[in-house]
């Protein structure tokens, strides 16, 4: 029977830099996993494209895949709706293929009861004023929304410990280089090595 790929997801609060740090893992040549692609209903930035960078949906559209359970999470962020399809999800695990979330919070929190057995890697600020310092340097919010923005950010790093792993993120490229030593050294941890050895300690 076919081994199962690895579901990883990388969270973290808002503005830590899940992005960035998720576009550096991919633009590596050796990155081994598939990114999936979300839904949202907020509109394209400008370069976005359909289908690579997100699903662009209508508000009734997503809610259609709400009712029609075509989700493997959703969250309500900011104003807008953003969720994981869960036919890509789980067909790419059944071929034996890591997949790569990156999701905010609460959707991994839904996740981790959906899916327990995934790899759950938070990724944190190397201080709260470098947070604020991120969130403040990007420049898309007023300082109303900055304020709301950091106290939501010490509830979500509270959630930190219910993660498996936590990385730093104070350069993006370490960052992305401890990502993808967690998953390599995953893979040595499940049992589809054991089950490789399982075998071959039959055959002897
Ligand atoms: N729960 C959930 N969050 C998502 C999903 N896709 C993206 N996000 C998160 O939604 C938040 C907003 O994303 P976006 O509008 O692209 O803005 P930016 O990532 O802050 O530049 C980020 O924290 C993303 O990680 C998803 O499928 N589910
Ligand atoms: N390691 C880092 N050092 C300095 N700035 C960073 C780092 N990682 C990300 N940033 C910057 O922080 C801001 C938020 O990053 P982003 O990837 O949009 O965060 P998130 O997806 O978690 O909301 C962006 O302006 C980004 O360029």
């Amino acid at each position: 029977m076919q081994e199962k790929g690895l579901l990883i997801v990388l969270s973290g609060p808002s503005g830590v830099g899940k992005g960035t740090v998720r576009k550096e893992l991919f633009s590596q040549h050796d990155t081994a996993f598939e990114y999936s692609v979300s839904a949202t209903t907020r509109l394209p930035r400008e370069g976005e494209q359909n289908g690579v960078d997100y699903f662009f949906k209508t508000r009734e559209e997503f809610e259609e895949m709400i009712r029609e359970d075509q989700l493997l999470e959703f969250a309500e962020f900011v104003g807008n709706y953003y969720g994981t399809p869960v036919e890509y999800v789980r067909e790419t695990l059944d071929a034996g293929r890591d997949v790569f979330l990156e999701i905010e919070v609460q959707g991994a929190s839904q996740v981790r009861k959906k899916f327990p057995e995934g790899l759950f890697i938070f990724l944190a600020p190397p201080s709260l004023s470098e947070l604020e310092n991120r969130i403040v340097t990007r420049g898309t919010e007023t300082e109303d929304i900055i304020k709301g923005r950091m106290k939501a950010a010490r509830e979500e790093l509270e959630m930190m410990e219910l993660y498996d792993y936590v990385v730093e993120n104070d350069h993006v490229e370490n960052a992305a280089n401890r990502v993808k030593s967690i998953v390599v050294a995953e893979h040595c941890r499940r049992e589809r090595v054991q089950h490789r050895y399982k075998k071959m300690l039959e055959v002897e």
